[in-house]
């Protein structure tokens, strides 16, 4: 049988779960997925640290048991919260007025002694993975992880749970922005997230018939761009839908940087890079753009069907990987199975969009510019 081989490790009692990072849909199906299983199928306990790797520091935590996930399969967010600070081997302190970061990773070891946690499912994506990678390399825990982000970055697995939410958030918006950019004959810049990784924009501008895609893997000229959309207006159509992402960059240019987020690992949040887009068309070609940033919209509200289900074979394949003694390791999708892969595999290597692939290809032969 493939998948993970689950020789049943007895001294399993108490399992700590928790999510870090941004949030996104699924989180909460699968806290609910090994809550169930380790109930159920183990007869372990389960507890949950609240705030991602801040509970853990802080000592914030409480059992978790079938009655605390009921109805929780639907529901976007997460039920411990989270947070994408908080790394306990970079944990800022005020000390004598002055800001330091200490590396408080024993208080984690601490903590998970006093709860008696036997293994950690961390829930997370690559900075909660390393931080994982990191407990379990010099501190010695017992941690297992599993993958989360809406970017869908991580190379060690053929997809993360919440991305197929945002691709069908972001392709909603695609679908209603064109409506009033052709009742407006105006352009209709649509902005979405994915820092280096420009799987939403790809996607959803597949999915929703954009006439612009423009990704942080192929840096755009702008006179291509102007092309595109001249060369639609020339061909009688009066209004076109541009889709980019936050990470996107001109040819020999910068990333659009919104604000730096303090205590951060990656501080830079990026965001922008529409409006510039966007003006920079009008100025052009004279016609009326406007823009939308779509935002923390693609982070939120109910998991799809797929995301549930991927979301729930995480859940129950942490835990068997817990019960089967991998520590680690992280559970990864290689279709069509749920496997697993050591933690430093899963948070060694960016998964980008291949600018040979077949998608950008077919995007192409389709009339789509990628500005390149
Ligand atoms: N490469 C890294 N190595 C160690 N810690 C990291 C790394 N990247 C981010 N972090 C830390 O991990 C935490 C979560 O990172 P973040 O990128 O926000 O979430 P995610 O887990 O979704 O990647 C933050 O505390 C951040 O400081
Ligand atoms: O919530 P914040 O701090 O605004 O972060 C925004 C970033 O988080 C993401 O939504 C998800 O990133 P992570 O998966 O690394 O958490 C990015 O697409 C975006 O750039
Ligand atoms: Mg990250």
């Amino acid at each position: 049988m493939e998948g993970i081989n689950v020789a049943v490790n007895k001294t399993i009692r108490r399992i700590g779960v928790l999510t870090g990072g941004g949030d996104c849909p699924g989180l909460n199906a699968v806290i609910r997925a090994v809550v169930k299983t380790a109930i159920r199928e183990y007869r372990l306990t389960v507890v949950g640290f609240e705030n991602g790797f801040g509970g853990l520091i802080q000592n914030r935590a409480r059992d978790l048991t079938e009655k605390d996930v009921v109805g929780i399969l639907p529901r976007g967010g997460t039920i411990l919260g989270t947070t994408n600070r908080d790394n306990p081997f970079h944990y800022p302190m005020i000390i004598n007025g002055q800001k330091v970061f200490k590396d408080v990773s024993d208080r984690v070891v601490e903590n998970i002694n006093i709860h008696n946690i036997d293994a950690m499912i961390i829930i997370g994506g690559d900075g909660s993975l390393s931080i994982g990678k990191e407990l379990f390399e010099e501190k010695g825990l017992p941690v297992v992880g599993v993958p989360k982000t809406i970017d869908n970055d991580l190379s060690a697995t053929d997809q993360t749970f919440g991305f197929d939410t945002a691709l069908n958030t972001a392709t909603e918006a695609i679908d209603k922005l064109h409506t009033t950019a052709e009742s407006h004959h105006r352009i209709i810049v649509l902005e979405v997230m994915g820092r280096y990784a420009g799987w939403i924009a790809l996607e959803a501008g597949l999915a929703g018939g954009a006439d612009v895609i423009l990704i942080p893997e192929i840096p755009f000229s702008m006179e291509n761009v102007i092309k595109k959309i001249t060369d639609r207006q020339e061909q009688g159509k009066k209004f076109s839908i541009v889709v980019v992402a936050e990470g996107a960059k001109p040819v020999g240019g910068e990333m659009v940087v919104q604000r730096r987020v303090e205590d951060s690992f990656d501080p830079v949040r990026l965001g922008g890079i529409g409006n510039v887009v966007s003006y920079q068309i009008e100025e052009e070609t004279g016609m009326e753009s406007r823009t939308t940033v779509l935002g923390h919209l693609q982070r939120g509200g109910t998991p799809t069907a797929f995301d549930r289900i991927l979301a729930t074979r995480y859940g129950t394949g942490a835990v068997n990987l817990v019960m089967a003694g991998k520590f680690g390791e992280m559970v990864c999708l290689r279709t069509p199975n749920i496997e697993s892969v050591p933690l430093a595999d899963a948070v060694g290597e960016q998964r980008l969009v291949p600018v040979d692939g077949d998608l950008i290809r077919a995007a192409k032969q389709i009339g789509i510019s990628f500005g390149d």
